[in-house]
C-alpha cells in the first residue's frame, strides 16, 4: 500500500446482495484498500435478510482492508433503502428485515394511499406515493400479519441506521434515507405524526434525523470485531442512491441510470418533487436538495436469471426476432404491478435464445427509460451524457441496450463503487468541512469514457409499450 496524502476515511455500501467497503485517502480520493462480503436474501414470496448478517459482512469487509481501516479517522454507511429493521429493547432484531423488493406489503400500500386521501395528497405532503417498497407499508404489513413482532419492537430503523447505530450506540438516520420511509413529510422535513398514528407507530421508536454535515456520533467501542479506534467520527450515512449521488458529485439535471439488484434512474433537483402518478419518488438527497427517483425491482438479477435459464452467457445476445419480454420476475414497482410475473410475446419457431436474452435487456431498460422522462425537470439538458453506474454498467450488452433505447450519450465512470465512494466523501466532508459532492468532484469520481449517442430504437420501445398496455389486466392480477 502506498502512503496517503491526507487522512483516511471509510465508505460502506451495504446493499441488497453484499457489503462493499473502501478505505479512501481524503486528500486525493485514491482507494487505499477495499473489502467485500456477500449477504443472503430469502427466496419465496417475501424478501428478507438478517440485519446481524449485514454487521458480520461489514466486519469481514473491514477485516479485508487490513491496516488501512485501522488508520481511518471517519466512517460513513450507505445502505439499501426502505428496509424495515425492528429491534427489541436490547437493540437486537426482533425478526429478519423486510427488504425494499418484498411486495407482500402491496395491499397495505394501496390501502394507505386511499385512507390519506389519494395519491395527490401523498405526493404533496410526503413527496412520494408509497408502494410496497416503502417502510410505512412494511410496518403496516407487520402489524397485520405478525402483531407479536410489532408489539415486541422497541426501535424501528432503516438498514443504514442499524449499522450506524452498531457503530455509535445511538439511533440516528438522515434526511435522504428517511425520505423513503413514507412517514417523513418532505413538505415540512419532519416526521408526520398523523401518518405514524394511522399505522400505530410510536414516534419515540424512530431515530433522530441528523442534519447534512452533522456528526452522527463516534465509534463507541472497538475490540476484536472492529478495526476502528474509539472516538473515530461517524457521519450521518444515507440511502444507497443518495450516497451514489454524492459519490458522483452529481449536479442538478444530470441523469443517472443505475443497474444493480434494483434499476434506478434519478437526478438531483432544487425543486421538491411531488409526482401524483407515483412513478417518481420524491426523495431528499443527503445534502439540502432533492433526489427524484424511479426504481425497478427487476434489473441485473432478472436478466442474469433469463441467461441462466437459456444456458447462455449474459453477453450472448442476438438482435432481431420481434420478441417482447417483460422481465417482471419479482413483481414490478415501475410500472406499478406488484403482482406481475414475467411475460413473453412474439415467440416463433425461428426465435433464438440470444434474441430472447436481448428482449430481457430491452424490457428492463424500457421501464427505466420511460420513467427517466418523468424524473427529469422540463429544463434538464438532454445533451448531458447519461451516467451509467452499478454492477451492470460493466456489461457490454447493458451498455449497448441503454445507448440504443435512449439515443443519448452514455458516460461510464471508471470508479466502480460509487455508493461506497459517496459514503467516503461524506466522511471526508466531516473532516474538512467541505460539501461531500464537492469532495467527490475534487476526487474526479465521475471520470470515464463517454460513449457517443446512436439512433434511438423507437420501434422497439413502442412495441414494448404496446404489449405492456395490452397485457395490463393480466399483469395486474398476476399468475394463478
Ligand atoms: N461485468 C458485468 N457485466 C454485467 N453485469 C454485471 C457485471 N458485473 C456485475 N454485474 C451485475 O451486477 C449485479 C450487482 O450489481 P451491484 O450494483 O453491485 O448490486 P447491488 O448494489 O444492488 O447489490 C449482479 O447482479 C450482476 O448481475
Ligand atoms: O428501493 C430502492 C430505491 O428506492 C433500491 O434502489 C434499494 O435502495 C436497493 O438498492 P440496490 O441494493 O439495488 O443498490
Amino acid at each position: 500500500m502506498s502512503s496517503a496524502d491526507g487522512p483516511l476515511v471509510v465508505g460502506v455500501d451495504s446493499s441488497t446482495q453484499s457489503t462493499k467497503v473502501l478505505v479512501v485517502d481524503a486528500a486525493t480520493g485514491a482507494v487505499m484498500a477495499s473489502g467485500h462480503a456477500p449477504h443472503t436474501v430469502s427466496a419465496g414470496p417475501g424478501r428478507e435478510s438478517d440485519p446481524e448478517q449485514w454487521w458480520t459482512a461489514l466486519c469481514e469487509a473491514l477485516r479485508q482492508c487490513g491496516d488501512a481501516a485501522r488508520r481511518a479517522s471517519a466512517v460513513s454507511v450507505g445502505g439499501q433503502q426502505h428496509g424495515l429493521v425492528t429491534l427489541d429493547a436490547h437493540g437486537r432484531p426482533v425478526r429478519p428485515a423486510l427488504l425494499w423488493n418484498d411486495v407482500r406489503s402491496a395491499p397495505q400500500a394501496r390501502r394507505l394511499v386511499d385512507e390519506l386521501g389519494g395519491p395527490k395528497v401523498w405526493a404533496e405532503r410526503v413527496g412520494s406515493v408509497p408502494g410496497a417498497s416503502f417502510t410505512v407499508a412494511k410496518w403496516a404489513w407487520l402489524t397485520e400479519h405478525e402483531p407479536d413482532a410489532a408489539r415486541a419492537t422497541a426501535a424501528v430503523r432503516l438498514p443504514h441506521d442499524y449499522l450506524t447505530q452498531r457503530l455509535t450506540g445511538d439511533g440516528t438516520t438522515d434526511r435522504g434515507d428517511v425520505s423513503g420511509t413514507g412517514w417523513w413529510a418532505s413538505a415540512t422535513e419532519s416526521y408526520d405524526a398523523d401518518i405514524l398514528a394511522r399505522v400505530g407507530l410510536d414516534p419515540a421508536l424512530l431515530p433522530r434525523v441528523v442534519r447534512p454535515g452533522e456528526v452522527a456520533g463516534t465509534v463507541h467501542g472497538s475490540g476484536a470485531e472492529l478495526p476502528f479506534s474509539k472516538g473515530t467520527l461517524v457521519a450521518a450515512g444515507t440511502g444507497d442512491n443518495a450516497a451514489a449521488a454524492l459519490g458522483l458529485g452529481l449536479r442538478p439535471g444530470t441523469p443517472v441510470l443505475s443497474l444493480g439488484t434494483s434499476g434506478t434512474v434519478y437526478t438531483v433537483s432544487r425543486r421538491r418533487p411531488a409526482d401524483p402518478t407515483g412513478t417518481v419518488a420524491g426523495f431528499a438527497d443527503a445534502r439540502g436538495d432533492w433526489l427524484p427517483l424511479a426504481c425497478t425491482l427487476n434489473c441485473t438479477q432478472a436478466v442474469d436469471r433469463l441467461a441462466a435459464l437459456l444456458g447462455l452467457d449474459r453477453e450472448a445476445v442476438e438482435p432481431g426476432g420481434g420478441i417482447t419480454l417483460l422481465p417482471y420476475l419479482d413483481g414490478e414497482r415501475t410500472p406499478d404491478l406488484p403482482h406481475a410475473s414475467g411475460l413473453l410475446h412474439g415467440l416463433r419457431h425461428d426465435t433464438t435464445g440470444g434474441q430472447l436474452l436481448q428482449a430481457a435487456y430491452d424490457g428492463a431498460v424500457h421501464a427505466l427509460l420511460g420513467a427517466l422522462d418523468l424524473v427529469l425537470d422540463t429544463d434538464a439538458d438532454l445533451s448531458v451524457p447519461l451516467l451509467l453506474i452499478g454492477g451492470g454498467a460493466r456489461g457490454g450488452a447493458w451498455q449497448r441496450t441503454v445507448r440504443r433505447l435512449s439515443g443519448r450519450a452514455v458516460q461510464v465512470p471508471e470508479a466502480r463503487e460509487l455508493v461506497a465512494l459517496g459514503a467516503a466523501a461524506q466522511a471526508a466532508g466531516l473532516l474538512t468541512g467541505e460539501d461531500p459532492a464537492a469532495v467527490a468532484r475534487r476526487w474526479g469520481t465521475a471520470r470515464g469514457p463517454v460513449l457517443e449517442p446512436v439512433e434511438r430504437d423507437a420501434a422497439t420501445l413502442a412495441r414494448i409499450s404496446g404489449v405492456l398496455s395490452d397485457a395490463a389486466p393480466l399483469l395486474d392480477r398476476g399468475p394463478r
